[in-house]
């Protein structure tokens, strides 16, 4: 049976292989206190995820939910706390020297923010010759030329040579984002963590942006992780979702999936958040503004009974285990 006929039957086909596995990383960061009392904000409490090649996971949550601190990790910008993050079956927190430059190469993060990750002062050329010349010494000052030029044309700035000479002022902010692109390429990446990369942009040229890493994923078979606020977007470019809640992941798995059976509470009101013209407002239904709580090493239970409709005793004592409903579909929820 081949792959699309697989797919046909309502399996989960994951192809491709694992390039980055995260498992049961926490991430604490110490605000404060003294030595003997510190105060301890765990941002990440046990977060297991895998990048696969050819494929994109969304992390979806609100502000402050653990989203950045992850690809941050993942880009070895930070050290976990606790668990361990491989690359290709190595343990990425032992690099050092040469192997961790390797790897910074290898993991390309592409921000939110086109204008504040391009220096305003150097020319588009600038940005793009520096990483060639230092990741690819192999190629003649001709090759660096003709592959600036291609990566401009590969990422819809054309005449590519317009743009050599431009600086990013000169630009739009999805031009802008689409020479971050070409710079994080011109590494030959395996891994791109997409940080938002959509949400300082017009409307109207979000789509474009994300078509332009949804075909760099396709083609160069990078594993992806598409960082994002919208879950509506999730479902467009990655083909595994994982919800993340107060630093914990509470629900995991095939995008279409999540997004059209939620399971977690969390994960149905971020979909019930979802602009949709075709659904009736509930007049019975209020939401009001609650911030995620502080996560540290002293708390228990369930991160979010302060907003769950399901709440019961046990879910304020005990974290509930991850449980599989469906095929590589997982919901972190006592009253499933
Ligand atoms: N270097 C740091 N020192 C202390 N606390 C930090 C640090 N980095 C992040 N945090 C805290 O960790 C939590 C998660 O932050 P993070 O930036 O990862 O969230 P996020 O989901 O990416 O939010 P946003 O969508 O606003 O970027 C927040 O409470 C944040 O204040």
């Amino acid at each position: 049976m081949s792959l699309a006929e697989l797919e046909r039957t309502g399996a989960t086909v994951i192809t491709g292989r694992t390039v980055v596995e995260m498992d049961s990383v926490d991430k604490d960061f110490v605000l404060g206190g003294t030595f003997f009392n510190q105060t301890v904000l765990r941002a990440l409490s046990g977060v297991s995820l895998k990048l696969v090649s050819g494929r994109a996971l969304a992390l979806v949550g609100e502000s402050g939910s653990g989203k950045s601190t992850c690809a941050r990790m993942l880009a070895r910008v930070y050290q976990p706390t606790r668990g361990t993050i491989t690359f290709e079956g190595e343990d990425v927190t032992k690099f050092t020297g040469k192997r961790l430059a390797q790897y910074r190469a290898d993991v390309q993060m592409v921000f939110q923010d086109p204008f504040g990750s391009l220096n305003p002062t150097q020319s588009i050329g600038y940005h793009l010759e520096r990483p060639l010349r230092l990741h690819r010494p192999d190629l003649s000052g001709k090759a660096v030329q003709q592959e600036m030029l291609a990566l401009l044309d590969r990422v819809g700035l054309r005449p590519a040579a317009d743009y050599l000479k431009r600086r990013p002022h000169e630009l739009s902010g999805g031009q802008r984002q689409r020479v971050a692109i070409a710079r994080a390429l011109s590494v030959q990446p395996v891994v791109l963590l997409a940080d938002e990369p959509t949400s300082m942009l017009d409307v109207s040229v979000r789509l474009g942006i994300l078509n332009l890493l949804e075909d760099m994923k396709v083609q160069r078979q990078l594993a992806a992780l598409y960082i994002t606020h919208d879950i509506a977007t999730a479902r467009y470019f990655a083909e595994d979702t994982a919800v993340l809640y107060a630093g914990h992941l509470v629900e995991q798995g095939p995008s279409e999936e999540i997004t059209e059976r939620p399971q977690h509470p969390y994960t149905q009101l971020l979909i019930e958040a979802v602009p949709n013209p075709a659904r009736k407002i509930s007049p019975t239904r209020t939401r009001r503004a609650v911030d995620i709580p502080l996560w540290t090493a002293q708390s228990k239970g369930c991160p979010f009974v302060s907003r769950c409709p399901r709440v019961t005793a046990i879910c304020k004592e005990t974290m509930p285990t991850p449980t599989p409903v469906g095929p590589a579909h997982m919901v972190r929820c006592h009253h499933i």
